[in-house]
């Protein structure tokens, strides 16, 4: 069986390693650290992640750990909110909550808890060396041990500071933008008045973000000046949560954690060299006002573990692995720049170019569709050139993602990832013309007539969609 060792077991390599494992790949998942990463992280996940937490297998326990955010609110200076995007907490176009909110120690206990007996973690190990060819040389950080292991691909998830991106002779190019920021999580007993969603507060002298993850868990993050240091700004904690605690006796809360970090728009220049391939942070890094930096690294491990496998087995050519980055790359890129226009808008400008912001911001907004724009390259949309073939190109659907509608199965209402299963899918609502089920039966693709995506594909001007594992559209039979 083929065998593939993960570096870095965040919820990015865990969870490809557990996709992995789905195909009949086994890995070694291997981490510096013990235990999880103790330091505060992502906090948020979108509808699409959320669905490949589905596929990894843990859905419910997430939900369980986790509550529908009612979206994205800008405000000025004195707290007053100019522009808001909301986000519904029913399921949306992935079969969940367009916004979830969460404590990531939550989500990594759950992962780990939940990741099949095909993938093995060694915390407390490192990575010595990744030769080119089959296997990685480890070391145990207690005792010292050294190991070569066979590896047929090597999967670097070990964030901004990979080790694995040098290995590959990966350098991160630059998309400008630099900021510290402290972040810090709190416990407040007395639940703390909002709106439910995360607030961007856009005031160029301290920008700063609010919101409430769970239960008695707060974030709050801070725009940090030159020359001011994480224990100085910790020491002054009291006056900078003010607005959202100051009415608060002290003993009622109390700090979980704080960190300083700088907020980074970079993306490595290659994501593979061979089968040694960089997945999330160790790929691409963004600033976080939009939440979607774990979203894109759970989305670069959902595109890439079908392709792997298929390689590994012999399916596939490895020429598989050059649509990774031409496809993920592109994505997070447009992606990025998003969360650095919003980041932008809230540190920005000073006086009158602060002041123009809030009338202007919002009279955009209120231009049909405008809000759609300004998070405009969240979607997930892969050039389909490659591989459309003619007829689908008229069909504006290859190249996106399927949705995900509750369907009846065996007398069950269930979502439409757990009847497609796994592999490829052929999916309609009306004919299905010769040449799709060819490929379809080429891929061995299970073949779902799904009435329930018949607005989905008509809006598409299409009767049926072949879908990837990813649930990518591959093509179409056009209407
Ligand atoms: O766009 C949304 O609905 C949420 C954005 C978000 C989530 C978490 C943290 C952030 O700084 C922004």
């Amino acid at each position: 069986m083929p065998h593939v060792v993960v570096v870095g077991a965040g919820p990015t390599g865990v969870v490809v390693a557990g996709l992995l494992a789905r195909l009949g790949v086994t890995s070694t998942v291997v981490d510096r650290h013990a235990q999880p990463y103790p330091r505060p992280r992502a906090v948020h996940l979108d509808g699409e992640a959320v669905r490949v937490l589905q596929r990894f297998g843990v859905a419910d326990g997430f939900a369980a750990i986790s509550r529908p955010a009612s979206g994205l609110r800008l405000l000025d200076a004195r707290l007053r909110p100019f522009a808001e995007f909301r986000r519904s907490s029913a399921a949306g176009h992935h079969g969940h909550p367009d916004a979830s909110l969460f404590d990531q120690p939550d989500l990594e206990a759950l992962l780990r808890a939940a990741l099949p007996a095909g993938a093995v973690l060694r915390g407390g190990t490192e990575v010595t060396g990744v030769p080119e060819a089959g296997s990685v040389d480890l070391r145990d950080l207690a005792t010292g041990r050294t190991e070569r292991l066979r590896a047929d691909a090597v999967l670097g998830c070990d964030g901004a500071d990979s080790t694995v991106r040098p290995a590959i002779d990966a350098g991160l190019r630059d998309l400008r933008f630099d900021q510290r920021w402290l972040v810090v999580d709190v416990r407040s007993r007395t639940p703390l008045p909002g709106w439910g969603g995360v607030d961007q507060v856009c005031d160029p002298r301290r920008a700063a973000t609010a919101m409430h993850l769970t239960g008695e868990r707060y974030r709050l993050e801070f725009r940090m000046r030159p020359g001011e240091t994480r224990d100085g700004l910790v020491a002054r904690l009291g006056e900078l949560t003010a607005p959202w605690l100051g009415h608060l006796p002290r003993d009622d809360w109390e700090v979980l954690r704080s960190a300083a970090y700088t907020f980074r728009a970079r993306t490595a220049d290659r994501w593979r060299r061979g089968r040694v391939l960089l997945l999330g942070d160790a790929a691409h890094l963004m600033p976080p006002f939009i939440g979607q930096g774990l979203g894109c690294g759970l989305g670069d491990a959902h595109n890439l573990a079908w392709k792997l496998a298929a390689v590994l087995h012999g399916r596939a050519g490895d020429d598989l692995l050059d649509t990774y980055q031409a496809e993920r790359q592109r994505h997070v890129v447009a992606v990025t720049r998003a969360a650095v226009r919003v980041g932008t808008a809230m540190t920005g400008g000073r006086g009158v170019a602060a002041a123009v912001r809030r009338p202007v911001a919002a009279a955009l907004l209120r231009v049909p569709g405008a809000q759609a724009r300004a998070l405009a390259g969240i979607t997930t949309r892969y050039p389909p050139s490659a591989w459309a073939d003619r007829r689908s190109r008229r069909s504006p659907l290859p190249g996106t993602v399927c949705p995900q509608p509750v369907v009846e199965a065996g007398g069950r209402r269930v979502l439409l990832d757990e009847v497609l299963g796994d592999g490829f899918a052929l999916v309609s609502a009306g004919p299905v013309d010769a040449g799709l089920r060819r490929r379809a039966d080429a891929l061995d693709a299970v073949e779902v007539r799904v009435d329930a995506l018949a607005g989905w594909l008509r809006a598409g001007r299409a009767s049926a969609a072949l879908l990837r594992p990813d649930r990518v559209v591959l093509g179409v039979t056009p209407a």
